[in-house]
């Protein structure tokens, strides 16, 4: 029986307050309205971004929240008016969504769009209204996507079609993480990338650093130099393509992490990118850049209330900050092709998935996160 134009009972994770474990509820959720798309959420990715809201460190973090931005699925039904994507068509929700009209869609300087991003950052749809309610209260939107519902209503540019023949568990890692660090290295640095023959330096080897590996090992870097705290990344580092892995931590007492690599590199590398988050490492990042030319790309998200410093001598004197999310790409236009990277042997994406888990047990995905040994874990939201 078709479930279009009705609302839909299922299962999904709520985050009923900040600091406190996700919920396992039976929610509703609506009929998609005009330019709006229900998607039928196979299997999300869970990403530290995820657990920064709940942590309550977010901004723009409010409650109660359906989190989850990692997602692929099904298109179940549309709302009037859309044209992008059918049903029964395979999918990925896009938290950068791209309208393609906006200033910032028509610009080719950047992927962010400005479309809904104002009512996407309230937890609401373009109308300003919620598609969830549980237990009589609507449930607010996260990032315009909620994966961590079996059914969520996004927006039409906040979703784009793909081919059916990719595997959905790993598909929907292109979602996010990969997605992001690989973008960086191919699309936001320098003027389209990294070009051939660069140094370049990977602060933090999780799943978004170990992916700017693969964009840099992609455009043809020189050395592809990756700092981590953790040992253990030093094996996944050179398993994705690093060259050298230095651990901060083991330096000589009185070098510093910048000072080694510009002693490694010849008087400092061309690029570097902070996948960590953490605001004293996005400055060492910056200043292990080359004088004159280097550039740092800043991924992480950094809790609120922390600000970057440098002596701005560092930026007169020719090294550039800059940052990206979602890597610079443009969803609707670029993932498709990301995919076929995929399925055609150019972009590893199963060997990130250390953990599985059903809906039940996502809770204890965000415990595997925070454990040294997890990539990404994939929760397939359609198992008990
Ligand atoms: N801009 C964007 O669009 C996006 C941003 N992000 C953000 O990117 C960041 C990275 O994500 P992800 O790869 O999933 O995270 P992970 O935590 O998996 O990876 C970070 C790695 O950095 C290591 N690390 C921690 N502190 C330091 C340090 N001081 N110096 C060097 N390495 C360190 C961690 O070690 P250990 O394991 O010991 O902690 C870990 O290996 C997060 O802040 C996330 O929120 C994610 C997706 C998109
Ligand atoms: N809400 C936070 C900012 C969080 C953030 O920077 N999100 C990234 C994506 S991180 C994905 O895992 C992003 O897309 N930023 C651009 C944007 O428009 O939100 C805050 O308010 O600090
Ligand atoms: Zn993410
Ligand atoms: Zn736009």
């Amino acid at each position: 029986m078709s479930t279009e134009g009705k609302t839909i009972t299922c299962k999904a994770a709520v985050a009923w307050e900040a600091g406190k474990d996700l919920s396992i509820e039976t929610i509703e959720v609506a009929p998609p309205k005009a330019h709006e798309v229900r998607i039928e959420i196979y299997y999300t990715g869970v990403c530290h971004t995820d657990a920064y809201t709940l942590s309550g460190k977010d901004p723009e973090g409010a409650f109660p929240i359906v989190l989850g931005h990692e997602g692929a699925g099904i298109v179940e039904s549309v709302g009037e008016g859309v044209t992008s994507v059918k049903v029964g068509d395979h999918v990925v929700a896009l938290y950068t969504p791209e309208c393609r009209e906006c200033k910032f869609c028509k610009s080719n300087k950047t992927n962010l769009c400005g479309k809904i991003r104002a009512t996407q950052g309230r937890g609401v749809m373009p109308d300003g209204t919620s598609r969830f309610t549980c237990k009589g209260k609507p449930l607010l939107h996260f990032m315009g996507t909620s994966t961590f519902s079996q059914f969520t209503v996004v927006a039409d540019i906040s979703v784009v079609a793909i081919t059916p023949d990719a595997p959905m568990d790993r598909t929907c890692l292109l979602g996010c993480g990969i997605t992001t660090g690989y973008g960086a290295a191919t699309i936001t640095a320098g003027r389209g990338g990294i070009e051939e023959g660069s140094n370049v330096a990977v602060f933090g080897a999780g799943c978004v650093g170990l992916s700017v590996i693969q964009g840099a090992v992609r455009n043809g870097a020189g050395k592809i130099i990756v700092v981590d705290v953790n040992d253990s990344k030093e094996e996944w580092a050179r398993k994705f393509g690093a060259t050298d892995f230095v651990n901060p931590m083991k330096l000589p007492a009185g070098t510093s992490i910048q000072e080694k690599l510009v002693e490694m590199t010849d008087g400092g590398c061309d690029y570097t990118f902070d996948c960590t988050g953490n605001v004293h490492v996005m400055r060492s990042a910056l200043e292990a850049c080359h004088k004159g030319w280097g550039e740092s790309i800043i991924i992480g998200v950094a809790a609120a209330g922390q600000e970057i410093s440098t002596r701005p001598f560092q930026l007169v004197t020719g090294r550039v900050w800059k940052g990206c999310a979602f890597g610079g790409v443009k969803g609707r236009t670029q993932l498709p092709s990301l995919v076929a990277d995929y399925t055609e042997g150019r972009l590893k994406v199963d060997e990130f998935i250390t953990h599985r888990q059903n809906l039940a047990g996502i809770n204890q995905a965000f415990q595997d996160m925070k454990a040294g040994d997890c990539i990404r874990c994939v929760v397939d939201m359609r198992a008990d």
